[in-house]
């Protein structure tokens, strides 16, 4: 019998429904008292919040957390329960930072906990099988859901309300009549520093370019002191009239820009000029491959936190976004 640590953090798979909406409300014990008692557990609340309102303080929390239970010799895998709005931010994080063979699975709901078909509870025991399961041991932060469990790194919430909400992460494994088949091991990048109190603080903006964009919004974001810019670029990352300049200026300001396309999936290819991905490239933006634009942005956050020169968050920034560097 494995022992996993079951950390809770808040979102719908703790949520209560009420007058003013749901609202996250169960506690970690509560959260895991229906667990079918394969595995025995320890749990433990970090936080209690829908994910949208975290704040870059709390995933240091989380971070610490699942830290503090990797290290612990009797723990043998850990899973974050956690809201789907931002789940990819808070475990591709938590996968950069992860530097242990336990597998460490996060999961939640898309229906309360008082709802009368709650996923929650099936996803919790799904996620806590996948964590004591030695073959997926080295394989970092997973995402497990509804059944799929996906790599934390490239996987987004590609849909508001389906069952199954997560996409595009390699799918590691899946459960079929309750017994788990592996399908891929994830590539994994040489692990990153935890987050130090500096990263609460990191303030990296999200720009996404449409039809007509403007570049003001982005140079205004420069200007008033962002650490680092997310361009989400149209199609293989490209950008109007204005932004190539635009992203110079940054560069030169010591502001680093991180090219992403508001594309789901196929990641940023530099293909095209007239301010297109090689303008922008050449211009000092870095390709941020694979990464859609909320995981490109917790990357700079950490990195643009960490003591270093300028020259070396550019480098660890351009390491970070290709894939299996
Ligand atoms: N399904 C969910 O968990 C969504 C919720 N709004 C949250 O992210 O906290």
């Amino acid at each position: 019998m494995a022992h996993i640590r079951i950390l809770a953090t808040g979102g719908t798979i703790a949520s209560r429904s009420g007058q003013d909406g749901a609202s996250s409300a169960e506690r970690a014990e509560k959260l895991a008292a229906g667990l079918s008692g394969r595995h025995s557990y320890s749990a433990q609340d970090v936080t209690n919040a829908n994910s949208y309102q975290l704040r870059l303080g709390e995933v240091r929390l989380i971070a610490e957390a699942v830290h503090a239970a990797v290290m612990d010799d009797g723990v043998d895998g850990v899973v974050v329960t956690h809201g789907t709005d931002t789940m990819e931010e808070t475990a591709f994080l938590l996968d950069l930072v992860h530097d242990s063979p336990k597998p460490v699975v996060f999961t939640g709901a898309q229906r309360p906990a008082d709802s009368k078909v709650a996923d929650g509870p099936g996803n919790l025991e799904d996620a806590v099988t996948a964590a004591a399961a030695p073959q997926l041991r080295g394989c970092g932060v997973l995402i497990s859901f509804a059944g799929e469990i996906l790599g934390a790194r490239g996987t987004r919430k590609l849909h508001t309300l389906a069952e199954s909400p997560f996409g595009g992460g390699v799918p590691v494994a899946h459960f079929v009549a309750g017994t788990l088949h592996v399908t891929a091991v994830p590539v994994r990048q040489k692990p990153l520093p935890l987050p130090g109190e500096d990263f609460d603080n990191a303030r990296v903006e999200i720009i996404e370019c449409a039809l007509g964009t403007t570049p003001e919004l982005f140079s205004y974001a420069v200007r008033s002191g962002a650490n680092a810019v997310v361009l989400a670029g149209t199609g293989t990352g490209n950008a109007g009239a204005g932004f190539a300049e635009a992203v110079q200026d940054a560069v030169r300001a010591g502001c680093p820009v991180i090219l992403c396309s508001r594309v789901p999936a196929g990641g940023v290819v530099p293909a095209y000029g007239a301010g297109g991905g090689v303008n922008l490239v050449r211009a000092g933006a870095i390709p941020g491959g694979d990464l859609g634009p909320s995981q490109a942005r917790m990357l700079a956050a950490l990195l643009t936190s960490l003591p270093a020169t300028q020259d070396e968050i550019l480098q660890a920034l351009t390491t970070g976004a290709s894939r299996g560097a």
